[in-house]
């Protein structure tokens, strides 16, 4: 008995070697995009590991020696990085029906009950959770009506900043958290129509938070198929929280079926859309409802807390710009609260938050793209194994595009006021374009803007003295003082 499951063992290794190895050698004969000679098997991950900053950023230093579109080799999977503008807009919108595919990561595969939400699904289910998405939840008619909501999570979020104002009259604020919480809160009355226990909000956010870090750590399983067979605890650590959150959505949706028509339940929220799509899409059950619903609350909190995060950071690292925007919102807005139909009217306040997110991308590249069939880019061959992707920050920091890239500085949007949306140029992209580009940008502008200009209207900033630099991932420690009315 030992010895045949030796046997299997050594001949699965063996045939999983071999696999990598013809899959590689198939793809090294293409002609693609340069870049650091890969090895065998491994590709370049030694390069990477030594690196030690993440594909991205290894990317972006690459540039100088491979140019603005090169090739990293995760194990047998080539990874084209585009960090060129022009190239991203041949791709993205000439050729965009060839390169809106997605590539089929496992843990991918896992939470999304088989690439089957949004982000994930590709062909005419992508088109029918688009349309879906953009009518009922994220266009600008559905967006009005759900204002009420918005201004109870701009006021919630004030008041939590009051109400951690010590005795030294100072509150100490882990922006990014206290933001998070309450986009999250707004976001689940979006998903289900009615406010939860507070128990069970606290209990999504413990779960969705930890399969969203487990569902974007690197598999090395993807691009080594070996290695695969040393990834079981974290394969079973995605399909409990998969199967944990299922159980939470459950009673939700259920009593939603149920209450279908109710007054009480705000309509058009985005579970009953997606009951309304199941004449058409079989495939989806609960379970592919559960994955988009908790898709939705992910892409719709973590960006957009982290911007928020980003664009307070800097107004404390650059007091002069707090000052110059508090300044604009006394003088436009005078004593009344800033609500979201003053934005069109605090332009700087939008160069701010446009400023913010060209400094400090919250998405740093676009998603992983892959394409329908070989296709052409910048001369080079683009197969369908390949993992695609577009380097976002890299456009926002090109120093042949952007007068001393690293500084912050507003005021350049004022001079070029560049959309969000790469309609005059891509330069500047932070939502990335086409038939993929992010279908909640409106809703993230509008929240960011309101979140900075109300909390510089009530508070004055500064960073809490042990606070680290702008840390991504984290968040950083602020300090609020209430200013004098
Ligand atoms: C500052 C905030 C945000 C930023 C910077 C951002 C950025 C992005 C980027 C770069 C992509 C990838 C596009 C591509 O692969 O080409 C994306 C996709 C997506 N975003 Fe956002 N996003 C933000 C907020 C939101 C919000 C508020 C929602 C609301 C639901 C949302 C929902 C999505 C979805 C569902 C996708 C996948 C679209 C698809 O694959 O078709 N995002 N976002």
């Amino acid at each position: 008995m030992d010895l045949f499951l030796v046997i299997t063992t050594l001949t699965v290794i063996a045939a999983s070697i071999l696999f990598d190895w013809w899959y590689f050698m198939k793809l090294r004969s293409k002609k693609l995009p340069p870049g650091p000679s890969p090895w065998p098997i491994v590709g370049t991950i030694p390069q990477v590991a030594k690196h030690g900053g993440g594909v991205t950023k290894l990317s972006q230093t690459l540039q100088g020696k491979y140019g603005k579109i090169h090739t990293l080799w995760l194990g047998r999977r080539p990874m084209i990085f585009v960090n060129d503008p022009e190239l991203t807009h041949d791709a993205l919108v000439k050729q965009g029906i060839y390169f809106s595919n997605r590539v089929k990561l496992s843990s991918f595969g896992l939470v999304t009950n088989g690439w089957k939400t949004l982000a994930t699904t590709e062909g005419s289910m992508t088109v029918a959770l688009r349309k879906n998405i953009m009518t009922h939840m994220l266009g600008p008619s559905r967006l009005k009506a759900f204002k009420p909501l918005r201004d109870r999570a701009y006021d919630a979020i004030i008041s939590d900043v009051k109400s951690a104002v010590g005795e030294d009259g100072v509150a100490q604020v882990h922006m990014r958290s206290v933001v998070y919480e309450r986009i999250f809160t707004f976001v689940l009355a979006l998903s289900f129509g009615v406010e939860l226990e507070e128990n069970i909000t606290k209990e999504i956010i413990l779960v969705l938070k930890e399969r969203f870090y487990l569902a974007f750590k690197f598999s090395i399983g993807d691009y080594i198929s070996v290695l695969k067979l040393f990834e079981g605890k974290h394969r079973n650590r995605l399909k409990q929280h998969q199967q944990r959150l299922e159980e939470l959505f459950a009673p939700i949706m259920e009593r939603l079926r149920r209450l279908q028509g109710d007054k009480s339940v705000i309509t058009g929220n985005y579970c009953e859309t997606l009951f309304q799509l199941e004449k058409d899409f079989p495939e989806l059950n609960d379970s592919v409802i559960t994955s988009l619903c908790s898709e939705f609350l992910n892409s719709a909190t973590h960006t957009t807390s982290l911007a928020v995060d980003n664009t307070m950071s800097q107004l404390c690292e650059h007091p002069q710009v707090q000052g110059r925007l508090y300044q604009e919102i006394e003088s436009v807005v005078g004593k009344k609260v800033v609500d979201e139909s003053d934005l069109p009217h605090l332009p700087y306040l939008s160069a701010v938050v446009r400023e913010s997110l060209r400094i400090k991308s919250p998405a740093a590249t676009s998603l992983a793209h892959a394409t329908s069939e070989l296709r052409k880019l910048g001369g080079y061959d683009i197969p369908t194994d390949a993992v695609v992707l577009f380097g976002l920050e890299s456009f926002h920091h090109d120093p042949s595009r952007w007068l001393e890239p690293s500084v912050f500085n507003p005021e350049r949007f004022l001079e070029n006021d560049l959309d969000i949306l790469g309609t005059q140029n891509f330069s500047f992209l932070p939502f990335s374009a086409g038939r993929r580009a992010c279908p909640g940008s409106q809703l993230a502008m509008l929240e960011i803007s309101v979140f900075v200009a109300r909390m510089v209207q009530t508070f004055e900033w500064e960073k809490a003295p042990d606070a680290k630099s702008v840390q991504a991932s984290v968040g950083t420690a602020l300090r609020a003082r209430p200013r004098s009315v």
